[in-house]
């Protein structure tokens, strides 16, 4: 893999990058670099985890001149968080070029966003709904804009994105560089790149599958009424040092981040109906370890890199197989090992066999872990703490009552009862959740278009540049989640699978039912907003 010297960087991005720790470059930095820094128009597709962010964020902040004091690059992504995000790592790359990066994101204060403006941020890091917002209220410009980034392009050019997105790219110079970038590339999304991008290349470093290679994928077949014992059991068997559990609806995810805190986790929910401030929060307690699960909607499914992630578990299956790679993708990234559980009810099988289908992946069947195991587990991480301890904590002080203890009792009998006093007792609350409906398979018809195309890898892609098939984008009606997310899909043509997708029962909003209340997405489309709450 290239250096990233090789690429002829400036000696301040560089240092930024050294910084940053990376010392070589990941394969989609390595192809996507050099030709991003060429102008040329490129949509980008390689696995979760595998720096994409950097790939297009090293050749944007390596190109704008520190003496410029207009927007002059814009980024866009599906979430908040991602926004977030996003900025902080352009933010980094930038640390000793000096350039200013601001995201606009939806929940914040409006008048924070505009004195911060006028700074005369050169990047700015948005969500639609909101950058329309200032684009209406004159605060945000777009005219000098020169690159344009699409993160997680396939779920922004989605239908329900389509409006916001090209009234922005409208106001954007034609001229410009534009790159669009994501692990998944359904075949509707050469339609819309063929309206936003020229002469694009694509970028793509999908091998076989598209899941991330140190991904372990298991699925437990469970009842709807199993699944929250199956939960406990699992986290106690496997215990994970952070967790990202996603749930189906905001409804599930407020019972279960509930249900866990009730148990003695420690838990917390991430959905759209929540305000910014108790969002950030959250974000904030996963990435700093305060919290060890995070339960969440498919708002946490794309981009979001928290270090430490070592388990992701589906306690509802997504309704797509994209939303599976996205999910499964926030552990396994940069380069280490993650594990990835799905729960499956048995009407449910047939949906799950359709993600192994579209992944090219074949997912392991595992038993509901056993209570023995999850005793087990529980005793081991107890037993790991008290090695830690022995290694690394100042115990002198508790020496002599050691001896003393040892003296008088046997010390395997001594060692057992301080493991199942540290280990505790499990709290037996009785948890009733709200039963989510079954994820019904779709019948796909065989797709015709595939092989040889352009994006002949299948849904997500393939790697093959060559040729130019047009893709068709036969969703069905869709609309968006509040938070500023809109849903996928439709269309999956592939080597293996495809598609198109049609029925009604695939299109529920991600962040799908809260409190009963259903936001399905053909009832929440919409047009652009003023006064966004993205
Ligand atoms: N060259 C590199 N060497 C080491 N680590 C890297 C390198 N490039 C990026 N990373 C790190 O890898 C992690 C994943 O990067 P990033 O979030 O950009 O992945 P991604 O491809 O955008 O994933 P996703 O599809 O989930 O959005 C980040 O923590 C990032 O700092
Ligand atoms: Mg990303």
């Amino acid at each position: 893999m290239k250096t990233f010297a090789e690429f002829g960087l400036e000696p301040k991005v560089l240092q930024a990058i050294t910084e940053l720790g990376f010392e070589e470059s990941t394969p989609i930095q390595s192809k996507a670099i050099p030709i991003a820094l060429t102008g040329t128009d490129l949509i980008g597709q390689a696995q979760t985890g595998t720096g994409k962010t950097a790939a297009f964020g090293i050749p944007l902040v390596n190109k704008i001149p520190v003496t410029e004091e207009r927007i002059v690059a814009l980024i866009m992504t599906p979430t908040r968080e991602l926004a977030i995000q996003v900025s902080e790592e352009i933010g980094k790359l930038t640390r000793y070029k000096g350039l200013r990066s601001l995201p606009i994101y939806g929940g914040q204060e409006i008048g924070r966003q505009i004195r911060a403006l006028k700074k005369k941020p050169q990047i700015i890091i948005g969500t639609p709904g909101r950058l329309l917002d200032h684009i209406n209220r004159k605060t945000i410009r777009l005219d000098d804009v020169q690159t344009v980034v699409l993160d997680e392009a396939d779920e922004m050019l989605d239908m329900g994105f389509m409006e916001d997105i090209t009234s922005i790219l409208k106001l954007v110079p034609e001229n410009r560089h534009t790159m669009l970038f994501s692990a998944t590339m359904p075949t509707n999304i050469q339609k819309l790149a063929q309206q936003f991008l020229k002469n694009p290349e694509h970028v793509s470093v999908i091998p076989t599958q598209v899941t991330a290679p140190l991904i372990d994928q298991a699925y437990i077949e469970v009842h709807e009424r199993q699944k929250f014992d199956a939960l406990s059991r699992l986290l106690d068997m496997e215990s994970p040092e952070l967790a990202i559990l996603f749930g189906r609806t905001k409804r599930r995810v407020d019972e279960l981040s509930e249900a866990l805190q009730k148990r003695g986790y420690s838990a917390d929910g991430l959905h759209g109906d929540l305000s910014q401030n108790q969002r950030d929060n959250v974000m904030r307690k996963f990435r700093d370890g305060s919290i060890d699960v995070l339960v969440a909607t498919d708002v946490a499914a794309r981009g979001l890199d928290v270090s430490g992630v070592t388990h992701v578990i589906n306690f509802d299956l997504p309704q797509d197989p994209e939303s599976y790679v996205h999910r499964i993708g926030r552990t396994g990234r940069a380069g280490k090992e993650g594990t990835a559980w799905s729960f499956v009810t048995p009407r449910e099988i047939d949906h799950l066999h359709f993600i192994e289908k579209v992944t090219r992946q074949k997912i392991a069947k595992k038993p509901l872990p056993s209570i023995a195991e999850a005793i087990e587990g529980k005793q081991r991480v107890t037993a790991e703490r008290i090695l830690e301890f022995v290694e690394n904590d100042a115990i002198n002080e508790f020496k002599a009552i050691a001896i003393q203890m040892l003296d008088q009792y046997d010390s395997v009998n001594l060692l057992a009862s301080a493991i199942k006093l540290i280990t505790g007792e499990k709290k037996d609350v009785s948890i009733e959740l709200t039963p989510e409906d079954p994820i019904r398979a779709k019948k796909r018809k065989p797709d015709v278009r595939s092989s040889g195309r352009r994006f002949s890898g299948g849904p997500f892609g393939g790697g093959n540049r060559t040729g130019g098939g047009s893709g068709s984008s036969s969703s069905g009606p869709r609309g968006r989640s509040d938070s500023g997310r809109g849903d996928s899909r439709g269309g999956y043509g592939g080597r293996s699978s495809s598609s198109s997708s049609t029925g009604s029962s695939y299109n529920r909003d991600r962040d799908g039912q809260s409190k009963g209340r259903t936001e399905g997405r053909s009832e929440v489309r919409r047009t652009p907003r003023p006064s966004s709450d993205e």
